[in-house]
């Protein structure tokens, strides 16, 4: 029998868990060692269970973390898969952030019934989708389509448009590509049309809070261009973002040691928008994504709760 190194813990997604054999992978390569050393841990996380509800209304941050988060405080798991997008802007003490995989395609994909583009809707029609953001990017796109709830995982969704249910959805290009599934994408969004949600594409790694072990074996697949994105994102959502409940949307993109930054936030319906955008050097990155926060919140009267 093989001796674990090191205790993998994810959800159990179908996603989750084409991101966690992913890490194993990567990281069986750079340790030499046979993946069997790497068990994996499944964890089922509250944000799991509710299937029912907006998870803005459920008690907001850490839905999918925080089972793992105890997993880890606890010894049980040494290192916690997450795509960075479900990561919440504030950890609890004892868990950091080890670092991230390089990013995949950062964008939406769009899904329509029978292959219908967004803008070949017919008037009124019904796109499902549980990302507040994509609802209010979908109606600045198209007022008079409307947007309805649609959880469940990307399968399930997949389905629902099948099915004719909803007449489209949007859906992560990264997450679909990860499960095989890119060949259901419509459309991939460009980005002047639809920016992503923080994080979006990448996957995460956390570990307990200052344990040098799994930080070492975790160095060499780390990727620092998608760690300096991610440092400007999550800047932006931490200043304009406490609930879930506004629909915010930034992406970062990092080219040597440069850094173009681009934040939004909306009002649900798409009436308004607020964007911002910075240029300056990736190793600024937090500096840049909290700037650019900062400028939007000066705008808006009422501060983000205003655009709820
Ligand atoms: N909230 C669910 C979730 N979390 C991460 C992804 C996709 C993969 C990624 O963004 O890295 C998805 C599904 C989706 O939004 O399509």
């Amino acid at each position: 029998m093989t001796t674990a190194i090191l205790t993998i813990g994810t959800r159990g997604s179908p996603l989750a868990l084409a991101q966690t054999h992913e890490v194993r992978r990567l990281l069986a390569a750079a340790l030499g060692a046979p993946e069997e050393a790497l068990p994996i841990e499944i964890i089922r996380t509250t944000g799991d269970m509710i299937q029912d509800r907006p998870l803005a209304e459920s008690g907001g941050k850490g839905l999918f973390t925080r089972e793992l988060d105890i997993a880890l405080a606890e010894g049980r798991i040494d290192l916690a898969v997450h795509s960075s997008k479900d990561l919440p802007t504030h950890l609890p003490p004892e868990i950091a952030i080890a670092g991230f995989l390089p990013r995949e395609d950062v964008r939406d994909a769009w899904i329509g019934r029978g292959g219908a583009s967004l803008a070949d809707l017919p008037q009124g029609a019904v796109v499902g989708t549980a990302s507040l953001r994509r609802g209010a990017q979908v109606k600045r796109l198209r007022p008079d389509v409307s947007v309805t709830l649609l959880r469940g995982n990307v399968e399930t969704r997949l389905h629902k448009v099948e099915s004719g249910e909803v007449d489209g959805t949007l859906l992560a290009l990264a997450g679909l590509k990860r499960l095989g599934l890119a060949d259901k994408a419509t459309a991939i969004l460009p980005l002047e049309d639809f920016l992503p949600a923080a994080g979006q594409g990448a996957i995460a790694i956390t570990k307990r809070a200052g344990d040098a072990r799994t930080r070492d074996a975790l160095a060499p697949i780390l990727d620092a261009a998608t760690g300096a994105a991610l440092a400007a994102e999550r800047a932006f959502l931490t200043v304009l973002d406490g609930s879930c409940r506004t629909p915010i949307a930034a992406h970062a993109r990092v080219d040597g040691d440069a850094m173009e930054f681009h934040g939004l936030a909306l009002r649900a319906d798409g009436s308004e928008i607020y964007e911002a955008r910075r240029r300056g050097a990736a190793i600024d990155a937090a500096r840049l994504g909290d700037d650019a926060a900062n400028e939007i919140l000066l705008r808006l009267p009422h501060g983000v709760a205003g655009l709820s």
